[in-house]
């Protein structure tokens, strides 16, 4: 059992057109339904509220891009003028509430912008991360059939400028669904060619458009869906309702960050991400706070030392990052001898969360910045923090490896394989009694079935969260592994299964096997196994580049595919399962059993003599 919110209470705090009467709608287990009929708008709570009350010409949003030596703010009366002209012409292009818009974009203001505008029509924005590349955006394409694009003509990553266009055109032909209209900001560094009756550009589109108001929406109208990865390569569009999103996200900024309106809330993430969304967006905004866009990275933009001139130069109040972005800045800058040159007086807090946070680069961040550094666990699928410690209600003490206790409105508990409670400090299924709190997933894009089948059926009454972990007597809880075949790249959720079926695509691959083995930068790195079809006798270094090339080129840069190896045969159990659990060990360098079922054991050795010591 945990504490809990008064919801009706919180629901107060933030602007409705209808209040609702009813708290929860529980009439449909696991689809279950807060405030039911309230209306609210969420780009209403985000900006037209606060210019209403006095926050008019306060910073809403900084964008600070060191990749193009840019920066610009826009307070509060600002951001909402841009959104109401976006809104008005994405109206006069044919969007209206419930049609569903794709935005492909870059760091830059006019993805939140877009996202907003979105929100102000009751139109459901569905954001793709630029990282992903033309084959897994026409997926997202042809799942949430989007009747406009909005996307950019370019994004710029340190070492390379990508040009987005190519590869949304090329998303698009591959997709069987088509949407009406892109509307394409055109950046100085690449200029993208447009499609005549199809593309324009931003700054046409936004030039003779008239101000669009804010309409009313039900509570439970989807605000977005957000593609996630699953144990396939089909992901697992998540969608967040309105009005839960807007009470929870608010209860948050003060109750678990601790940051009052009017102070700057800094995550360093990318709006395509789930805490994109909810922290760097609608959170802060909902809670009339100054949000950061920061386009660059934490090393190499121009430094190690980046984090700290931004937290200097704009006031950061509280920073959320992944940890892999300080294990970065710590691999540069070990002794943190660049941040002596900035004043971090403002900070207060560093949240981390995205990955499994390892106890040194707690303890470096602890000791380097001397301010709490709170791990904190989430997912795309709860769209606001499980368990953390809440330093807006009470400080608890840091206890290296654990994310504390669950987060008031959730009662997080481990269940073994049979749905029966385990002791205390056992591993099991993290797990969560239902219902699940507002600002949740309310459902799966067009798969009502695998929502209730992939996240509900094994434990009834519970959400089954796909980590497993322990409680220990104190009530904290330890996130240990996942359940399933998703792997964590520098805080970014990918599917092994997704890479396989680009692996298996290949015409020389008869078998194969992707499993997530320790890096000590990014948390876990892909390795893939292939076996060759009888009677190739191509050299194997090319079939090699030619699968890491497919990944890169199918799913996108941010798979990091980068090793793979030729076996002659893959480990299996007698029913023909593959062992990737045992050959994780192996590539890891840990301890493992042997499984009982294993149909030869010597297929172990012949792997451990290719992947140990890589
Ligand atoms: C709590 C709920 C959640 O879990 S939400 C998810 C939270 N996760 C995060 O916020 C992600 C945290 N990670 C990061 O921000 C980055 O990994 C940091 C730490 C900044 C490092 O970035 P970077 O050096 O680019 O490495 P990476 O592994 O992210 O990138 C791998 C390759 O992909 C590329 N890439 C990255 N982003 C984009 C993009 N937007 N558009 C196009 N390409 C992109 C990178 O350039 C990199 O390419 P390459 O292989 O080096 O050529």
């Amino acid at each position: 059992m945990t504490a809990n919110v008064d919801w009706m209470q919180e629901a107060q705090n933030i602007h409705w057109y209808e209040p609702p009467t009813c708290l929860l709608d529980d009439s449909r287990p696991p689809f279950y339904r807060w405030y039911p009929d309230g209306t609210t708008n969420a780009c209403y709570n985000a900006l037209d509220f606060h210019v209403a009350n006095g926050r008019a010409d306060q910073a809403a949003l900084i964008v600070d891009s060191p990749v193009t030596n840019y920066q610009r703010t826009y307070s509060y009366a600002q951001l909402l003028d841009a959104v109401a002209h976006c809104a008005g012409a994405m109206a006069a292009n044919g969007v209206g509430m419930g049609d569903r818009v794709l935005i492909y974009m870059p760091m830059i203001a006019e993805a939140v912008i877009g996202m907003l505008a979105c929100a102000r029509l009751g139109a459901v924005h569905s954001v793709v991360f630029g990282g992903f590349a033309s084959n897994e955006l026409a997926v997202r394409i042809d799942d949430a059939e989007p009747s406009l694009i909005l996307s950019a003509s370019c994004g710029i990553e340190p070492s390379r400028v990508i040009a987005y266009k190519p590869l949304l055109d090329e998303a698009i032909d591959l997709a069987h669904h088509k949407p009406d209209c892109c509307i394409i900001v055109q950046r100085p560094d690449v200029v993208a060619e447009m499609l005549p009756g199809r593309d324009i550009a931003w700054i046409d589109a936004m030039a003779d458009s008239t101000a669009h108001d804010c309409v009313p929406v039900p509570a439970n109208h989807p605000l977005y869906i957000l593609y996630t990865s699953g144990t396939t390569g089909q992901p697992k569009g998540v969608v967040r309702d309105t009005a839960g999103g807007i009470v929870a996200l608010k209860w948050s900024m003060q109750s678990i960050y601790n940051v009052a309106p009017g102070e700057v809330f800094w995550a360093a993430s990318d709006v395509g991400w789930v805490v994109g969304h909810s922290y760097i967006v609608y959170g802060p905004l909902f809670s009339g706070n100054t949000t950061l866009l920061y386009e660059g990275k934490p090393v190499g933009t121009p430094d190690a030392g980046a984090y700290w001139r931004v937290i200097e130069q704009h006031k950061v109040s509280v920073l959320f990052t992944a940890p892999t972005a300080f294990r970065a800045i710590r691999k540069e800058d070990p002794e943190a001898s660049l941040m002596g040159s900035y004043d971090l007086e403002s900070l207060r807090a560093l949240f981390l969360a995205g990955e499994r946070c390892d106890p040194d680069t707690l303890h470096w961040a602890e000791r380097e910045l001397a301010v709490p550094v709170i791990d904190h666990w989430w997912q795309t699928e709860t769209g606001w923090p499980i368990c953390a410690n809440c330093l807006g209600i009470e400080a608890l003490p840091v206890v290296p490896g654990s994310p504390a206790r669950a987060v008031p409105g959730y009662d997080v508990t481990v269940l073994d394989e049979h749905g029966e409670p385990v002791e205390t400090g056992t591993i099991g299924a993290l797990v969560i009694k239902l219902p699940l709190p507002p600002g949740t997933f309310t459902t799966l894009w067009n798969a009502e079935e695998r929502y209730e089948q992939a996240y509900f059926s094994r434990f009834p009454g519970y959400y089954e969260t796909g980590d497993a972990g322990y409680i220990d007597e104190s009530g904290y809880v330890f996130v240990m592994a996942r359940t399933d075949d998703v792997i964590n790249v520098a805080g970014h959720r990918l599917s092994t299964g997704a890479m396989e079926e680009v692996l298996a695509a290949h015409p020389d691959v008869a078998e194969c096997a992707v499993i997530g083995v320790q890096d000590a930068l990014k948390g876990q790195l892909p390795l893939g196994l292939i076996v060759l079809s009888d009677g190739v006798a191509r050299n194997e270094l090319d079939i090699l580049a030619e699968v890491i090339a497919s990944v890169r080129t199918s799913i996108g840069p941010v798979a990091a595919f980068k090793q793979c190896y030729v076996v002659k045969r893959l480990p299996k159990t007698r029913s023909g399962k593959i062992l990737r659990a045992t050959m994780r060990s192996i590539a890891d360098g840990q301890a493992f059993k042997v499984p009982a079922t294993i149909d030869d054991p010597v297929i172990l050795d012949e792997i451990a003599a290719l992947i140990t010591n890589r």
